[in-house]
C-alpha cells in the first residue's frame, strides 16, 4: 500500500509533536514530506533528523542558518520565511497537510494547499474562523477534504459517519469551562497568566489555553463547526462538561443523539484525521466508566465569559466580523501573556474592535488581509493606552 505523504505545518507545537508520535507509531502508513516551525530551530532539527522529510521551513530568519548547517549533510531542503511556508504545501509528494500552526498564520498556506488539491487535516481553527465561507467554497471547487482535528469537531465528524441520508437537527459542542468555571467577574479581574495557563484537562499551546480560559476557544469552535458541517447558527449549542469525556454530540431530526467519548487525548483525533477513512489501532489508555461514575453538564455563563456571546454575534452578522473578532483576540491574548493587560480586558478589546473596524458584508481574500491588519493596529493602540502595565 502507498504511504500517505504528510506535511505538518507547526510540527514543533503541541499538535505537531503529537502528530509525529502518531506517525512514529504508524511508519508503514505515513511518510513525512514537510515539517515547519516558527522559531524553535533545535526541535525542528531533531524532528528532521528523525523523520527525514524532503523539506523543512523555519519562519524566523535568525534561526535559518542554524537549521541549514545542522541539516547540511542530509538530503533535506531548508527554507525560510512565510512565502516558503505557503509554497511548500504545493509539493507533489504531499497527500495531506496538517495545519498545526497557531492563529491567522494558517490562512494563506491553507488556501495554497487547497488550491494545489491537497486534503487538509485542520487543527488551525482560526483559518475557518477568519475565512470559513471562502475556504469551504474553495475546498468544494477543488474536491479537497477538510478533515477536522479539533477534538469536538472530530467527535461530530465521527458521529456523522454513515449518516449522509439523515438531517442534523443540532449539534452540541462540549466545553470544559476552563480553569475559571464558576468564577465571577470580580475574581477574573485579578487572575494571572499562570492561573489561566492551567487547563483542567488538556495540555496545549499557550494561545489556545488562554482561549479556553476566556471561553473564546468555544466561540471559535462554534464558528468552525458552522463551516465544517454547513449549519445555521441556531443549530449549534454549547454545554459545559467539566470532565471532557464526551467530546461533542449530534442530534438528528428523529431526536436521537450520537456522542463520541474517550479520555482527553489529542492523538486520537489527529490519528483519525490522518488515517481517515480507516480507524488505526492504538494502545492509548482506554476510558472506563467506573473511573468516571459522574459525568456532569452545565449551562455556559456567557454574562461572565463574554467571548462566547461575541462569537455567536460574529456568526450571526457574518461578513468580516469573525475575522475582526479573531485578530483582536490574538493581539489581546498575546498582550495578556506578556502581562500588558488584565484578563477581562481581552473581551473589552474585542468588543471595541468589532464596533470600530469597518464591516464588509461579502469579503474577498484581500478584504480579510486588510481587516486583519486594521484590527491588529487598533487592538495594539488600545493596549498601548491600557493602564495595567
Ligand atoms: N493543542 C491542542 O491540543 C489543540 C490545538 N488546536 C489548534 O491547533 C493549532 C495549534 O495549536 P498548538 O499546537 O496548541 O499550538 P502551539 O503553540 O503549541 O504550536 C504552534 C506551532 O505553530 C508554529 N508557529 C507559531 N507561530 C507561527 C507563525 N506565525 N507562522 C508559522 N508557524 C507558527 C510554532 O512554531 P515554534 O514552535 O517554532 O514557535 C509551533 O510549531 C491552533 O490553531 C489551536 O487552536 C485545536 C485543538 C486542540
Ligand atoms: C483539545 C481541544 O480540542 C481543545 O479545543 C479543548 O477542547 C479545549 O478545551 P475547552 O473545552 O476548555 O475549550
Ligand atoms: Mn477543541
Amino acid at each position: 500500500m502507498n504511504k500517505k505523504g504528510i506535511a505538518i505545518l507547526g510540527s514543533t507545537g503541541s499538535i505537531g509533536t503529537q502528530a509525529l508520535e502518531v506517525i512514529a507509531a504508524n511508519r508503514s502508513l505515513f511518510r513525512v514530506e514537510v515539517l515547519t516551525a516558527h522559531s524553535n530551530a533545535r526541535l525542528l532539527i531533531q524532528q528532521a533528523q528523525k523523520f527525514k522529510p524532503k523539506t523543512v521551513v523555519i519562519g524566523s530568519e535568525k534561526a535559518y542558518q542554524l537549521v541549514y548547517s545542522a541539516l547540511a549533510e542530509l538530503p533535506i531542503k531548508v527554507l525560510c520565511g512565510s512565502e516558503a511556508l505557503a509554497e511548500v504545501v504545493e509539493h507533489p509528494g504531499i497527500d495531506i497537510v496538517l495545519t498545526a500552526m497557531v492563529g491567522y498564520s494558517g490562512l494563506l498556506p491553507t488556501i495554497r494547499a487547497i488550491e494545489a488539491g491537497k486534503d487538509i487535516a485542520l487543527a488551525n481553527k482560526e483559518t475557518l474562523v477568519v475565512a470559513g465561507a471562502l475556504i469551504t467554497r474553495l475546498a468544494k471547487e477543488k474536491g479537497v477534504r477538510i478533515l477536522p482535528v479539533d477534538s469536538e469537531h472530530s467527535a461530530i465528524f465521527q458521529c456523522l459517519v454513515g449518516e449522509a441520508e439523515n438531517s442534523i437537527e443540532k449539534i452540541i459542542l462540549t466545553a470544559s469551562g476552563g480553569p475559571f468555571r464558576g468564577k465571577d467577574r470580580a475574581y477574573l479581574a485579578g487572575v494571572t497568566k499562570a492561573q489561566a495557563l492551567k487547563h483542567p484537562n488538556w495540555t496545549m499551546g499557550a494561545k489556545i489555553t488562554i482561549d479556553s480560559a476566556t471561553l473564546m476557544n468555544k466561540g471559535l469552535e462554534v464558528i468552525e463547526a458552522k463551516w465544517l458541517f454547513d449549519l445555521a447558527d441556531s443549530q449549534i449549542e454549547v454545554i459545559v462538561h467539566p470532565q471532557s469525556i464526551i467530546h461533542s454530540l449530534v442530534q438528528f431530526d428523529d431526536g436521537s443523539m450520537k456522542a463520541q467519548m474517550g479520555l482527553p487525548d489529542m492523538k486520537l483525533p489527529i490519528q483519525y484525521a490522518l488515517g481517515y477513512p480507516r480507524r488505526l489501532p492504538s494502545d492509548f489508555p482506554r476510558f472506563n466508566f467506573l473511573d468516571y461514575p459522574t459525568l456532569t453538564f452545565e449551562k455556559p455563563d456567557m454574562e461572565t465569559f463574554q467571548n462566547l456571546e461575541l462569537a455567536f454575534l460574529a456568526l450571526k452578522k457574518g461578513g468580516n466580523l469573525a475575522c475582526i473578532l479573531n485578530a483582536a483576540n490574538e493581539i489581546a491574548v498575546e498582550a495578556f501573556l506578556e502581562d500588558r493587560i488584565g484578563f477581562l480586558e481581552i473581551s473589552d478589546i474585542i468588543v471595541t474592535a468589532m464596533a470600530k473596524v469597518p464591516f464588509v458584508k461579502d469579503p474577498s481574500i484581500e478584504d480579510y488581509v486588510q481587516t486583519d491588519a486594521a484590527t491588529r493596529d487598533l487592538a495594539l493602540s488600545l493596549i498601548a493606552n491600557s493602564t495595567v502595565s
